[in-house]
């Protein structure tokens, strides 16, 4: 009997490779490969693990780095912590960082590090990201490493401790879509201009629930880090994932790194890798097709990144949308962008420029923005123009062919690494309504500062903005022909040279300052979860409500997970100056002690990972929220905290608002999947996976029951070992003499800028 082969897609073949166990309620235990850490999301989850009295499993297959909190002003090396970081709870962030890998020995590129830089850029320049692994990071855009054919995602901090715990987390296997993109860019449209044309195709929550592969003639043709950029707004696609198949280019960007294999192992890695596509014949659970032709030079013009235009397009109005979330979406938006329908793109003035961030701080994005400003000067109405590599060893490769000094001739304020303006959580951001066009990947109301006005846009574009004062057409701002602006942002990527002899700090060699406070211990995973809960409803009328509205980022510099419920919704609470909105919901007393919350719009906790959004939610007192559908991240965030989510149908909501109106109370029955109104009348009844019912009502902890199985995870280790044996040799061989050789003889001031290291 002949038997054949199902056809697998790209995402089934690596997920199918990193299978510890698959259970009976349809989760499963996977393995993960690589596991970046930074400042932000891993203290808590340090914590838990210290209260567990648990080691880091596999230390050597994390990295950790700070970027989010550090200061992009020049750095006196050696810098010290404890003066560099003017901002307290930055200061304490970035310490207990440094404390923890030191107490676990984990890999780490500290602010001494020439290396330093956001954990998605560096991760790929190190070699750490690796064709066919699975990567987390408790941080949203790790669907960047999927560029390189990585099942990469973020994670919340409770997974990013499960991870220490287990190097496994608990997953159910996602839906498969396939982006193709045909016909070819344009001169002056860059990935990042598609992935916003794409997102504007499929909206926030497209991709929910899904790994999205890109693929097409367009993909193939575009650089490594192109592929970056477009994998990183996955999640602004809502998706879990996004992956391109790795090809020449991507084994060619791989080579030579630090942290990848080498030598015969690298010949058998090769081996492996080349069977990570697609099979013809594999099923997608979605395809959408894109015509790369039509795609312009792309800008939002709103608060969410599916709210986008062309350049030459104008404010759209309302009335322009026939759904009326959208319509009620696009009121909200224009009111808090201070913009008017029908205005002309090209005619809005911006405050700032900002070019930067994780999608958009590599080298080829500053030659592009490079080839646009040099010899020019920024236009005299802009109060600032920043530019922010994403690593340092993008700084130096900058500077190396003198882009720097284009930079700062043209105006621009050339700067240290790290996430600076795209979030606002060290000294660079927005003040209350001025207007930015950022090459970052968010423009949610307050995410660059409070009040702030964020357009995003590529860095042709941003560039071209600078010159002119509004947002730009970069195809009429420069005089490069337009192939020769197409060429500039396909820049081959092998013009990089390879060498070795820098610096780099590890856990040894740090320099590392004591924190200034004691750890906050935290119980064990359990949940105490009553089935039933009954109480008021708060009602907000809104769709796409970000994890940055539940809560902003001034507040994401915490160490601790309580207490956080005075922070929820601040800036939809109070108004800049600090006084209380007294339209909004739960500053009205009727509400303020409410059990339940309804947003009647889709997508609520779109954005980041910050699982700091569910305590919040939790700290104020909300035992469940009642929405149409909810981003990924937030949901799992929430059932692993014991925060029940429940997705209402539009007729269900309707049947809410109308108990909320009559001044009624709800009730919720989670045995029976029930919605009851205050006299036990059964309004609807509700779904909800078997594994999260039976996660809340048991309320075992998921460490605990993952680490029963330990036997599973080491077998697989073994196993895995023998296959695949450069992912854990990579890195140990990588730390351990490679990387480890450059920092003997080390020195604590700053060298001479260099191309990139490898
Ligand atoms: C702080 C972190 C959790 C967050 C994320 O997940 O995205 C941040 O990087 C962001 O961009 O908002
Ligand atoms: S999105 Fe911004 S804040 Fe988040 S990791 Fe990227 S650069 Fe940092």
């Amino acid at each position: 009997m002949i038997t054949t082969k199902k056809p697998r897609t790209l995402y089934e073949k690596i997920f199918d490779d990193h299978v510890v166990v698959e259970r009976d309620d349809g989760t499963v235990l996977l393995y993960i490969d690589r596991h970046l850490i930074h400042e932000v999301t891993s203290p808590q989850a340090f914590n838990g693990l210290a209260s567990r009295s648990l080691p880091v499993r596999q230390p050597t297959l994390q990295l950790a780095t700070s970027d989010h909190n550090v200061p992009t002003t020049p750095r006196p090396y050696p810098v010290s912590p404890s003066t560099y970081l003017r901002l307290p709870a930055s200061r304490l962030q970035v310490q207990t960082l440094e404390r923890n890998v030191r107490t676990h020995k984990i890999p780490y590129l500290g602010l001494n590090s020439r290396r330093q830089g956001i954990v998605h850029v560096i991760g790929p320049e190190l070699g750490f990201t690796l064709p066919g692994t699975t990567i987390v990071c408790g941080d949203s855009h790790t669907s960047t490493h999927g560029a390189f054919g990585a099942l990469a995602w973020g994670i919340g901090t409770s997974e990013v401790e499960h991870v220490f715990a287990t190097q496994t987390v608990v997953v159910t296997r996602w839906g498969n879509m396939r982006v193709e993109v045909g016909g070819a860019l344009a001169g002056g449209v860059s990935s990042k201009d598609l992935m916003m044309h794409i997102i504007g195709t499929i909206g926030t929550a497209g991709g929910t629930g899904m790994v999205i592969e890109f693929a097409g003639p367009v993909i193939r043709n575009m650089s490594m880090e192109s592929r970056m950029a477009l994998c990183n707004m996955s999640i602004e696609a809502g998706a879990r994932a996004g992956l391109i198949a790795p090809d020449e280019m991507t084994f060619e960007y791989v080579k030579g790194r630090p942290l990848a294999p080498t030598g015969p192992q690298w010949k058998d890695a090769l081996k492996y890798w080349k069977h990570l596509y697609s099979d013809p014949g594999a099923l997608f659970d979605k395809t959408v097709r894109i015509d790369a032709t039509a795609v312009m030079p792309t800008v939002t013009w709103g608060t969410s990144p599916e709210q986008v235009v062309s350049i030459t397009g104008s404010v759209p109005a309302p009335e322009d949308f026939e759904d009326l979330v959208k319509q009620e979406s696009c009121r909200q938006a224009l009111k808090y962008m201070g913009l008017e329908a029908g205005t002309k793109m090209t005619d809005i003035t911006v405050d700032k420029v900002f070019i930067g961030s994780c999608t958009n701080a590599r080298l080829e994005d500053f030659r592009i923005a490079a080839q646009i400003v040099r010899g020019k000067r920024i236009s005299p109405n802009l109060k600032l123009a920043l530019a922010v590599p994403g690593s340092g060893a993008v700084k130096r490769a900058a500077e190396c062919e003198g882009i720097d000094t284009i930079f700062k001739q043209a105006g621009f304020q050339w700067r240290e690494a790290g996430c600076s303006l795209c979030v606002g959580l060290n000294e660079d951001a927005l003040l209350p309504f001025e207007r930015c066009a950022s090459t970052s990947n968010r423009n949610f109301e307050s995410r660059q500062g409070t009040a702030g006005r964020t357009h995003l846009v590529s860095p042709a574009v941003a560039a071209a903005t600078a010159i002119r004062g509004t947002l730009a057409d970069v195809r009429l701002e420069t005089t490069m022909r337009s192939e020769e602006v197409f060429e500039a942002i396909y820049a081959s990527e092998s013009e990089e040279e390879v060498e070795s002899g820098s610096e780099v700090s590890d856990p040894e060699v740090n320099a590392i300052g004591e924190p200034s406070a004691a750890p906050v211990a935290r119980g064990l995973q359990t949940s105490a979860y009553s089935t039933t809960i009954r109480g008021s409803v708060a009602i907000i009328e809104r769709s796409n409500i970000d994890t940055d509205a539940i809560f902003p980022k001034q507040f994401c510099t915490t160490i601790e997970r309580k207490g956080l419920g005075d922070c929820l919704f601040q800036n939809l609470r109070y108004y800049p100056d600090g006084k209380p909105k007294a339209d909004f919901i739960l500053n009205q007393k009727d509400h303020r002690n409410a059990s339940f919350l309804l947003a009647t719009g889709p997508n609520f906790g779109c954005g980041s990972s910050r699982e700091h959004a569910v305590w919040a939610l939790q700290d104020f007192g909300f035992q469940c929220i009642f929405a149409p559908s909810f981003a990924d991240i937030f949901y799992n965030n929430s059932f692993k905290n014991g925060l029940l989510l429940v997705k209402l149908d539009a007729v269900l909501i309707a049947r809410v608002v109308e108990a909320v109106g009559l001044g009624q109370q709800v009730q919720v029955n989670l045995a029976d999947q029930v919605l009851l109104d205050e006299s036990g009348s059964m309004i609807g009844r509700f779904d909800i996976e078997k594994h999260r019912k039976k996660e809340l009502i048991d309320g075992i902890g998921e460490i605990e029951v993952s680490l029963a199985t330990v036997e599973s995870i080491e077998n697989f280790e073994k196993d895995r070992g023998a296959a695949r044996p450069w992912i854990d040799q990579s890195v140990r061989d990588g730390w351990s003499s490679k990387l480890a050789r450059e920092v003997k003889g080390r020195k604590q001031t700053r060298a001479q800028p260099t191309s990139l290291e490898w």
